[in-house]
């Protein structure tokens, strides 16, 4: 069997990206997936990203990480499927998809930066040295000092498989202020099971985070990422987060076929 594919960054987090309209993708094939993102054996990416037809909405997304599972919302494979959409002429600079946290708008504005509304966040969980929400995937955040020189992947797998989380797991998030609504980031992300360059909805944990902490009173973070740099706006509405938007550039890599 043979299908096209393409692939995508967002601030260094990369996707391969399939339309998957007609059905033709083995979507339970995790070997094939992973051997897919592999780096040496593959295409390489930190995940797979199908396109599918949604009754409801412009296209459905099914995400899955590098080691082949299907996993939780991702904020950059997100903002990249909608760029990949805009290339299929499935839709035009706004559109409205399904994912697996449930509806997201997004626009692609004049510059082709990507803005994507992500769920609303109704529980933080502040602990003595860190703090836990979902943004459509589970993450921890804490502040470090020496972001720079912290050893992510090591700290982050310790964290990932700790009694805190479980079988399930969560994606960790290392982060250093850098100014009243600016901070810097390195995450460790889960499925992928090492540190990326950029994770979407570990940027939108972290300006929630840092909001909920009182380390910052404004509704409009900047973030700096490994692979670039990432903004994140809100409303909080009693103890709701909502309005949340990820903003961030989608920017296409190359395109192949994949026989298998
Ligand atoms: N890179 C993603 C997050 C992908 C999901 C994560 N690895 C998980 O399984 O929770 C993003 O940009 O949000």
């Amino acid at each position: 069997m043979k299908i096209n594919f393409t692939k995508y960054q967002g601030t260094g987090n990369d996707f391969v990206m399939i339309d998957n309209r007609e059905g033709i993708f083995p979507k339970n094939d995790t070997v094939l997936i992973e051997k897919l993102c592999d780096r040496r054996f593959g295409i390489g990416a930190d995940g797979l990203i199908l396109l599918e037809n949604d009754p409801e909405t412009d296209f459905r997304m099914v995400y899955y990480n590098s080691d082949g599972n299907e996993s939780s919302m991702c904020g950059n494979g997100g903002r990249c499927l909608v760029a990949f959409a805009k290339s299929l002429r499935l839709i035009g600079n706004e559109t409205d998809f399904l994912a697996t946290d449930g509806l997201h708008h997004a626009s692609i504005l004049n510059d082709g930066t990507i803005s994507l509304q992500m769920k609303s966040v109704d529980m933080v969980t502040i602990a003595n040295d860190y703090v836990f929400l979902n943004t459509g995937s589970p993450h921890h955040v804490m502040l470090v000092d020496d972001l720079k020189n912290f050893d992510v992947k090591t700290k982050g797998a310790q964290i990932r498989y700790s009694d805190l989380y479980g079988k399930a797991g969560s994606n960790v998030n290392f982060v250093k202020q850098l100014g009243d609504n600016h901070f810097a980031l390195r995450t460790y992300e889960r499925g992928v099971e090492d540190e990326t360059l950029s994770c979407g909805t570990g940027a939108t944990a972290v300006a929630i985070a840092m909001h909920a902490l009182g380390k910052t009173d404004s509704h409009h973070i900047m973030l700096d990422v490994e692979g670039g740099k990432l903004e994140v706006s809100f409303v909080k509405e009693g103890s709701v987060y909502q309005n949340v938007f990820l903003k961030g550039p989608a920017t296409f890599v190359f395109e192949g076929e994949i026989t298998w």
